[in-house]
């Protein structure tokens, strides 16, 4: 029987709210983090998971669905079959190869694009208006990789690129400053990781810029303060994966929030990588991490913010040394 009295001329369920559907590929521990805050926060009406190892993949999706007492009402699939992300607004790509010992970046980056020439023409099949989100590392290399394989353009293949860099860069300096990080704003550009270049003049605590207003002395202590705290973002990466062995948490709460920006068309800016051709004398085809504007049509716009000759300069070395080695890529 009915477990609900019809109600007399009830109204329709909203018709205007749009129905989302996210499909996160790769069930590991950063896909399940990032699956597992877009469920908490209610960012869709749909997450598929997809991954090449099933078991994992029904133990995963069996797993989230027993929370949906404690969460928003969320369809929630998971396939080996690519048929099951059919209609994605947004695709997050978090598949990778897991590093042998002593191979190189360089191998390991081979047997990722031959791992990306398997997911993402089927993405595209099933989903052809939908966004790509590449998280899966090196991420600039793997988002370039991703847009030449889509055939999409270049505002719809977006890579996660230096967000993480930048959110836990925003944790250091609020920490440091003993501020809410949410009232720090910071960003990190160029290549995610190592080479990553921090912009001193996108740096303000509670709207006031941090290297402005000061003396000339004291600029130069809070330049070396920025610096010590710019090495700490890479050492606490490599400090997280030494004491855990991975990192879920940050990348988790980091992506679901870019997937927010963009599929509430928040047009937030956020540092992501983007197609860099065409911005700071920088020519050839190569991802990056610049400010951009996110929102349902994916990249927006590219902030015309400040670069000083310095950060120009590193930002285009990153990009001869990616140039390099996407040259030596089959793609
Ligand atoms: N961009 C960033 O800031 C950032 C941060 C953390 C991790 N990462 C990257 O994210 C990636 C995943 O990290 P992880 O810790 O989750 O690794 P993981 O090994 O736990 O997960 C990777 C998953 O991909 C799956 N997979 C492999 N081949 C597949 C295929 N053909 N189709 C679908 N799924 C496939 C594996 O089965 C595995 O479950 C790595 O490349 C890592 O470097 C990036
Ligand atoms: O990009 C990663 C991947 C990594 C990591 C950690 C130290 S070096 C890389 C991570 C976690 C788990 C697996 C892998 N594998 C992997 C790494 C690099 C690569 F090219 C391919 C696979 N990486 N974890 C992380 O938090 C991030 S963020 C980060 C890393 C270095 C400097 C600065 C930052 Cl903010």
């Amino acid at each position: 029987q009915a477990f609900f009295k019809s109600v007399m001329n009830a109204a329709p369920s909203s018709p205007t709210k749009r129905h989302t559907k996210i499909s996160v590929i790769g069930a590991g521990n950063v896909g399940m983090a990032i699956a597992q805050t877009i469920l908490t926060q209610d960012l869709t009406d749909e997450l598929v998971l997809v991954d090449a190892i099933p078991d994992k993949l029904r133990g995963e999706m069996l797993d989230l669905q027993h929370a949906a007492a404690f969460l928003p009402r969320t369809r929630i699939q998971a396939s080996t079959d690519y048929s099951v992300t059919a209609g994605s607004d947004l695709c997050i790509v978090t598949a990778g190869a897991r590093q042998i010992h002593g191979e190189s970046r360089l191998n390991l980056l081979q047997r990722n694009v031959t791992l990306f020439q398997k997911i993402i023409p089927p993405l595209v099949r099933y989903s052809p208006d939908t966004i790509l989100l590449i998280v899966s590392n090196p991420v600039d290399v793997l988002t370039y990789v991703a847009w030449k394989l889509s055939g999409f353009p270049s505002n719809r293949v977006i890579g996660s690129g230096t967000n993480l860099d930048s959110s836990r860069f925003r944790f250091l300096i609020a920490d440091h400053l003993d501020v809410n990080a949410q009232d720090v704003q910071a960003f990190i550009v160029g290549e995610h990781g190592d080479s990553s270049v921090a912009l001193w003049s996108s740096i303000s605590v509670g709207g006031v810029p941090v290297l402005s207003f000061l003396e000339k002395q004291e600029i130069t202590y809070e330049k070396e303060m920025l610096e010590s705290i710019h090495k700490e973002v890479t050492e606490s990466a490599y400090e997280v994966i030494s004491l855990k062995g991975y990192t879920s948490w940050a990348i988790g709460y980091s992506v679901a929030n870019l997937a927010r920006s963009i599929l509430r068309d928040q047009r937030r800016v956020h540092p992501v990588s983007v197609l860099a051709k065409g911005f700071y004398d920088i020519d050839g085809e190569v991802f990056l991490s610049l400010p951009a504007q996110l929102g349902r049509g994916g990249i927006l716009g590219v902030t015309n913010v400040h670069f000083t000759e310095e950060e120009k300069h590193r930002l285009m070395n990153s990009a001869t040394t990616i140039l390099q080695v996407q040259n030596q890529l089959t793609i």
